[in-house]
């Protein structure tokens, strides 16, 4: 579906974030490592959840999801111990946070080749191989892959290659049920891996560093039901913060994360956008600055890189991307993760926006270009879809992106929730 614009209103009003896709999978997915019930608050109601939900539905498990109160509640006691079909969730990269469980349930899996997510990279399945092999899986390298688990996870320490989120899931996930105590170096310690932590040890697993680059786990025989909640999604926080900046109106996000601003707040700052926290309520003002920071330091550029937390979130990059188009001066941005993070760039410049791709991890944006209305395409990236849409937003006129599904995955009543603020924006 194409998300149809009627840009350069300002938005303003008050939105209440929903709770972080990130979060959420990996949470619905620990739960099928216990046969108690589990309870999770705040699910979003969003595309990736309904097909892990639909793949466990099939299996046997009994899942009541009240999506207008976002309370989901899931009874794996008559999870099937053979896959009803061996197809699973497709076209998303949380089926590889399945593996744990389903090894446990059914002993044998056959790895889909599309477990790849979205298209900034290409998704390693190497380093989840890895770490299941070292706490004990067995991979048959036949064509497809299979991996098996003969006899349940054992204890190991591991020292991942780099900071991956679903890699540590998956770490967290088996060692809580493995046979010893577990170390994991160069653990990723986002805010949903963080919440996965909180969760797991809600469910009676040991868990120590959470937060931290290393992870210990001591394993245990069995974890339990609990009651958990996902927290709010600081990626639609953000996204509707950087929506007040680029129209020039006021916009208060409720239920905010100020513990997790400090770097992302200092990253609107360079852009001439003041965040303020007044306790858990973001406030972007009317009508910011937007003239880009100079730095003391002759001959360099403002820059805002990302990398795995506690750096910038890649995640977040394109939200300041298409902030940046309607700032003065100039900036330069780092992907330090995705190979393909900027393929989408040519669409912004169909805008009017002026870029300079220097290579695939970094771009030098010239801000402030005159910008027209356009038609666009979406790439199968999250935010860099949101933020075409933010700079049709911000033109006055009508503008198209195309195939702006992708949305869908991660934020639900996107649309509805910019109407709300004001915005002409609709479906077609
Ligand atoms: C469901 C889920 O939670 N998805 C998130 C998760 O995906 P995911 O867990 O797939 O992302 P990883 O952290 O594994 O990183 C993705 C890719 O980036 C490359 N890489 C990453 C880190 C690094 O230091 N060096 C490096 O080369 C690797 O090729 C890797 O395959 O984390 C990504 C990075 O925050 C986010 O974009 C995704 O939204
Ligand atoms: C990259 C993302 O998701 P996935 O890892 O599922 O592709 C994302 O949420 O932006």
């Amino acid at each position: 579906m194409d998300l149809i614009v009627n840009g350069g209103k300002p938005l303003s009003g008050t939105i209440i974030p929903s709770g972080n896709k990130n979060s959420a999978l990996p949470l619905v997915c620990a739960t099928l490592l216990t046969d108690e019930p589990v309870t999770l608050h705040n699910v979003p109601d969003i595309t990736d959840i309904a097909k892990i939900v639909a793949f466990m539905t099939r299996q046997g498990s009994r899942i009541d999801w009240d999506k207008a109160a976002g309370t989901m509640r899931l009874d794996h006691g008559a999870f099937k111990n053979e896959l009803v079909n061996h197809e699973l969730p497709q076209d998303m990269r949380s089926t590889v946070l399945l593996y744990p469980a389903l090894l446990r349930r059914v002993k044998k899996i056959v790895i889909p080749a599309n477990a790849t997510g979205c298209s900034l990279g290409v998704r390693e399945i190497d380093p989840h191989l890895e770490i299941l092999a070292k706490l004990g899986a067995v991979i048959d390298e036949s064509e497809p892959l299979v991996i098996a688990l003969p006899d349940g996870f054992r204890a190991a320490r591991h020292w991942g290659d780099y900071m991956s989120v679903t890699v540590t899931e998956n770490f967290l996930m088996a060692a809580a049920l493995a046979d010893g105590e577990s170390t994991l170096i160069n653990a990723a310690s986002e805010p949903h891996v963080q919440d996965l932590c909180a969760a797991l040890t809600l469910m009676g697993a040991q868990i120590e560093g959470a937060g931290t680059s290393m992870l210990r786990v001591r394993g245990v025989k069995k974890l339990n039901g609990c009651t958990a909640r996902i927290s709010s999604d600081y990626h639609e926080i953000v996204t509707f913060l950087a929506l007040g900046a680029i129209t020039g109106g006021e916009i208060r996000v409720e239920k905010s994360l100020p513990q997790h601003f400090d770097l992302i707040t200092r990253a609107f700052a360079k852009l001439g956008v003041t965040i303020e926290h007044e306790g858990t309520t973001a406030i972007v003002r009317r009508n910011q600055s937007l003239v880009i920071e100079e730095p003391y330091t002759t001959n360099l550029l403002a820059k805002i890189e990302a990398a795995p937390w506690p750096y910038f979130s890649v995640d977040l990059l394109p939200l300041m991307v298409a902030l940046a188009t309607r700032a003065r001066g100039t900036v330069h941005f780092w992907n330090k993760v995705y190979e393909n993070g900027f393929s989408w760039i040519p669409e912004l410049a169909k805008f009017g926006a002026h870029i300079l791709v220097s290579d695939p991890h970094r771009i030098t944006l010239f801000g402030s270009k005159p910008l027209r209305p356009a038609i666009v395409d979406a790439p199968y990236i999250i935010r860099a879809t949101i933020a075409l849409y933010m700079v049709a937003a911000s033109i006055p006129g009508r503008s198209m992106v195309k195939n702006a599904d992708t949305i869908r995955r991660a934020h639900p009543r996107f649309v509805e929730n910019l109407q709300t603020l004001g915005a002409e924006v609709e479906w077609k």
